[in-house]
């Protein structure tokens, strides 16, 4: 069966003040896919990835045109569309960063804040969200005996998978990561790319990546950004130097 599209980006252009740095791309995003964006440094991939969740609302002199839709809840939305509130919006499409950012306070504490922020307050709901969300993200096992011990004290790689289960907490269709393995080992980074594609099964999956043979073993489709353009790269042609 063909995979639906999730995501479509037509016509985008953004700019930050004078500083083209996106020009009229078009590109779609199938549902259920991991994929990924490569360039050399300073292309845009992270500008590329924020336009998703509106990273750059509050950036003085950012400016975009062109239409992005994105198929949530079974409809088709513009992130900036009236029907979609910017937290809501924040829910249903996740995003994780180069730097694993833990709150500082406990594992328990980081999970239940998204949950509190989006208002639920049923204690039992929230102890069995936790457990799933640290379940679909391989990091129950590791920590499910010192959930109120502090979450700054994991190790890089499992600070990283506690920010994948606190996005994964809210049930998120699109799962947004920029260079999620850039700051961890080869060991942990593997748990990284093993759990991406475990997450395609309930997400969508967009991430950057500066790693060929990374790419290679995870995503499903190359996007590579050069010059403000997006072209797709068939698997095994990506070679470059960031
Ligand atoms: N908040 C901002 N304000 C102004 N210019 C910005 C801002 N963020 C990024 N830029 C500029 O936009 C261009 C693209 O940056 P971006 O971080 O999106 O590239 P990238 O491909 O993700 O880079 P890298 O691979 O090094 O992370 C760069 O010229 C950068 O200096």
């Amino acid at each position: 069966m063909q995979p639906r599209d999730k995501i479509i980006v037509e016509g985008v252009s953004f700019s930050y003040g004078q500083n083209p740095v996106l020009k009229d791309i078009r590109v779609t995003f199938a549902e259920h896919a991991v994929t990924a964006v490569m360039g050399p440094s300073g292309q845009g991939k992270s500008t590329f990835l924020g336009l998703f969740n509106r990273l750059w609302d509050d950036v003085p002199g950012a400016r975009m045109e062109g239409d992005i839709r994105i198929r949530l809840g079974g409809r088709w939305l513009s992130p900036f569309s009236a029907d979609l509130p910017l937290p809501l919006l924040r829910r249903k499409v996740g995003m994780i960063f180069q730097e694993p950012n833990p709150l500082p306070m406990s594992i328990a504490r980081n999970m239940a804040f998204p949950l509190k922020l989006a208002g639920l307050k049923d204690k039992a709901v929230i102890e069995e969200k936790i457990r799933t969300a640290l379940e679909q993200a391989f990091l129950w096992e590791e920590v499910k005996d010192r959930l109120e011990k502090s979450a700054l004290d994991l190790s890089g790689g499992q600070k990283q998978r506690l920010c994948i289960a606190r996005a994964l907490i809210l049930e998120p269709e699109v799962l947004l990561c920029d260079e999620p393995t850039s700051s961890l080992d080869t060991k942990a980074a593997g748990v990284i790319e093993e759990l991406l594609i475990q997450l395609k099964k309930q997400c969508t999956i967009v991430t950057v990546s500066h790693n060929p043979q990374q790419v290679g073993r995870i995503a499903d489709r190359i996007l590579m950004l050069h010059d403000g353009r997006m072209t797709p790269m068939a698997p095994g042609a990506v070679e470059y130097h960031a």
